[in-house]
């Protein structure tokens, strides 16, 4: 177990850990002066996978289960955990690790799509476990705080980012159901007294099959439920592809097949289904033979062919040409190599697709590469509605300016599995015409609803600690900044007005005197916060789990860019902190390029804000006099590479990831060497930073020679940590002078 003056720092996949192989070897020599230690854990896909198949693997090929480890520290006062985006994985990702890692000796099961056998179904059970959000719902024990930090903030309005310009006539829209959805079904339930619930699915002849055996709510715990009805989706989806194809808009498809990991993949096949109606019509034997399962995705049609006899294969490849030439252009992934919006659930992932998307004049690309106008489906329409408002509000006052328009921090509600992060377990696809209720210990009903075959029902929950936590956060965070907080809350919504209940009674437990705290819907809610974004205001915007996830990525992409600006603090309800590193994900595409070119072009700038938090933390909890000054010497160095301009460049030959990295240390060392708080680390830094300006030129020369060309990390989910350490640690004056720490 950790002590208070460990630092836990979590090893994760693609671009981040890749930024990790160079970042924390500098951070354990800054750090080690100090007595604070680095522990690394693995939570990247790749070892969640092993740790989940023990009796497969060879005794030296065990990996610990760090993520059950982390789970059980978020709990503790003493967690001090330093959180990097990780795979929330699609299948089809799961399944390219499960190949890789076999490939390289590990005796893994297959991933059973099928599963029949009873130790089929558990191989099954144990992966789905692993596959989509299953890191962050387990450590994120507290509410979320993220917001642009004031420097990067004026570091972003100084130097804006290019910004597409948005005209009044663009034919770009969002579209969403008005009926049948997740949003017009719901219902909602406070509980009052502990109780146990059932989930129950009884069919039209009466017989009952029990979804989900009893499990406990606590006191005052929020659920709700609702329903995607399979007709209702199908019609619109038919009627909106029509619609784009009418008024020659891309089709655009915008889901969280990862977050919400059991429904929206429903969905994502729904829509490829209908896209390529003519298709499954014609070869439904053909593709339930192969087993075609396009819940992962148009490609897993593709990927599936090769196992049909050439000539039927011939005349599929043909009629999915005329169905491509007959249906509306889709937007598209990757042009060149014909990937579509339809083709990988996890490609388009809607947090930060609709703001890139918005970000670039409302178009995505389309098969000529081109940039043009679309469609932006988002079948459910909970909060499909702030995509629309900001649309509209650009074409009515044109695009952003990252120059005058002011911040949208966010606190948002998430501890303890909150709402939709809670629901995986209780998502059901509907075997049978007939209801679904959700029963209390003594059989009353609490929620029911009318199901037909093939609908979408889920529940979610939220306990009362958690929402108490969040307003308290969020009045502290409307104090500390002295600006205006709104509650993104739909007082026509079932669930919402629950919460409402709950947040107008625990307001009154804190002094909102002088704060200007309002309970708006998330259409309001976006009109109020944009006008005054415009108009270069400040608003906190306070939102449930869905709305914090797409709001932290929304607000810093047209401010910032990227969200992997941003400060993202998880302070969990025990005490400890979980420091996150920015808003964003992995960044698989920066993959792509160190691999083709040895450029990293990820931007680490979340990870100062992060590390330096957690000292602030750990310096607190510990009475550690020097990790203070390390955390405010960080920040000043984070400060000061922001000025000089040299976070990582897009284009190989120029700064990248590595050379950003060294800039920061030489500030780190040089703001260390100047204080005169804490004499020990002047004279150690003192040393240091005099070498870092000495050899400058030399580091900045060996981190860039070495680009231009491919470089092998050994993989790409379970890379080899030599070969990764010799791509992201190239400059051996830097490696020295590190080791002298
Ligand atoms: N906290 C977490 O654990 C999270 C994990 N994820 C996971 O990440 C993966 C990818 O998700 P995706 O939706 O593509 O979103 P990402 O945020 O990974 O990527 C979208 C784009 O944002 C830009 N970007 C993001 N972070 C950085 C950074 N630090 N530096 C520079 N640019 C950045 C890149 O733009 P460009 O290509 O233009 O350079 C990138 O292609 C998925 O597996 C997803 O589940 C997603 C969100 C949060
Ligand atoms: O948990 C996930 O899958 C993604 C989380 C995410 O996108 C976020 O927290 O912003
Ligand atoms: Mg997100």
């Amino acid at each position: 177990m950790t002590n208070s003056s460990t630092i836990i720092y979590t090893k994760t996949d693609e671009a981040p850990a890749l930024a990790t192989a160079s970042f924390l070897p500098i951070v354990k020599a800054f750090t080690k002066p100090s007595g604070i230690t680095l522990e690394i854990k693995d939570i990247s896909l790749a070892a969640r996978i092993l740790a989940a198949f023990p009796e497969y693997l060879t005794p030296d090929q065990h990996v610990e289960d760090a993520l059950a480890i982390l789970g059980n520290m978020v709990k503790t006062p003493e967690a001090n955990i330093i959180k990097l985006p990780n795979i929330s994985a699609s299948i089809p990702q799961l399944t390219a690790a499960i190949k890789e890692l076999q490939a390289k000796g590990f005796a893994l099961p297959d991933y059973p799509e099928a599963a029949k056998t009873d130790t089929e179904k558990d191989i099954k059970n144990r992966y789905d476990k692993i596959k989509g959000s299953a890191v962050n719902p387990v450590l994120r024990e507290g509410n979320s705080d993220r917001r642009a930090p004031k420097a990067v903030k004026n570091f972003a309005k100084k130097n804006p980012h290019s910004m597409g310009v948005w005209h009044e006539n663009s034919k770009t829209h969002v579209a969403t159901m008005s009926e049948g959805d997740f949003a017009h079904t719901e219902k909602s339930v406070t509980v009052t007294n502990a109780t146990s619930i059932t989930i129950t699915h009884t069919d039209t002849e009466g017989n009952k099959t029990l979804l989900k055996n009893a499990f406990p709510l606590l006191p005052g715990e929020i659920i709700d439920a609702s329903v995607m009805s399979k007709k209702a989706l199908i019609n619109f989806l038919e009627s909106e592809i029509s619609d784009a194809k009418k008024q020659d808009v891309l089709f655009s498809l915008h889901m969280k097949a990862t977050m919400m990991k059991v429904s929206d993949p429903i969905i994502f096949g729904h829509a490829v289904r209908v896209f390529f109606k003519d298709l499954f019509e014609t070869y439904k034997s053909d593709f339930e033979k192969i087993g075609v399962d396009v819940n992962n995705g148009f490609g897993n049609l593709l990927s599936n062919l090769s196992e049909l006899p050439a000539d039927k294969r011939e005349a599929i490849e043909a009629d999915i040409k005329t169905v491509m030439e007959n249906r509306p252009d889709l937007a598209m992934v990757n042009s060149d190599k014909g990937i579509t919006n339809l083709h990988v659930p996890s490609d388009v992932i809607i947090d930060a697709s609709m703001p890139a998307m918005i970000r670039t004049s409302g178009k995505m690309w389309n098969k000529n590469g081109e940039l043009q106008d679309t469609k932006a489906v988002i079948p459910d329409s909970s909060y499909a509605g702030i995509y629309a408002a900001t649309i509209d509000f650009c074409k009515e006052h044109g695009a952003f300016d990252p120059v005058t328009m002011g911040t949208v921090p966010n606190v948002g509600l998430m501890a303890q599995k909150a709402e939709e992060y809670g629901s995986h377990d209780k998502t059901f696809e509907i075997s049978k015409n007939g209801t679904v209720t959700v029963a209390d210990a003594n059989g009353h009903v609490l929620i029911e609803h009318a199901v037909e075959t093939g609908d979408i029902w889920r529940m979610c929950q939220v306990k009362d600690a958690p929402i108490q936590d969040w307003v308290k956060l969020a009045v502290n965070r409307a104090r500390a900044s002295q600006t205006p907080a709104v509650f993104w809350l739909d007082k026509n919504r079932a669930h919402d007005q629950e919460l409402i209940k709950k947040v107008t009674v625990y307001l009154k437990d804190h002094d909102t005197t002088d704060l200007d705290i309002r309970i708006l819907s998330p259409i309001e809610a976006t009109k109020f916060t944009l006008e005054r974004v415009k108009a270069g205001k400040d608003t906190i915007s306070v939102s449930g789990n869905v709305l914090r996830d797409y709001l932290t990525d929304l607000f810093p992409i047209l401010e910032l860019g990227t969200s992997a600006k941003m400060l993202s603090i998880v302070p969990l309800m025990n005490g400890g902190g979980l420091f996150e590193t920015g808003a964003g994900g992995s960044a698989p595409k920066h993959v792509e390029q160190l691999v083709q070119e040895n450029h990293l072009r990820w931007d680490s700038l979340g990870e100062f804000l992060a590390l330096a938090v957690s000292l602030e933390h750990l310096a607190t909890v510990t009475q550690n006099e020097k990790a203070a000054i390390l955390a405010e010497a960080l920040d000043e160095a984070t400060e000061k590479l922001l000025d000089n301009n040299q976070s990582p460049s897009r284009k190989v030959g120029e700064i990248d990831n590595r050379g950003s990295h060294f800039y920061l240390a030489k500030y780190w060392a040089e703001a260390l060497a100047k204080q005169s708080k804490n004499s020990d680390l002047k004279a150690t830094f003192e040393k240091i930073a005099l070498l870092f300006t000495a050899e400058e030129e030399t580091i900045m020369k060996e981190l860039t020679e070495v680009q231009g060309k491919p470089a092998d990390i050994g993989g790409y989910y379970a890379p080899d940590s030599k070969l990764t350490a010799h791509v992201m640690r190239p400059s051996n004056t830097l490696n020295k002078i590190l080791n002298t720490l």
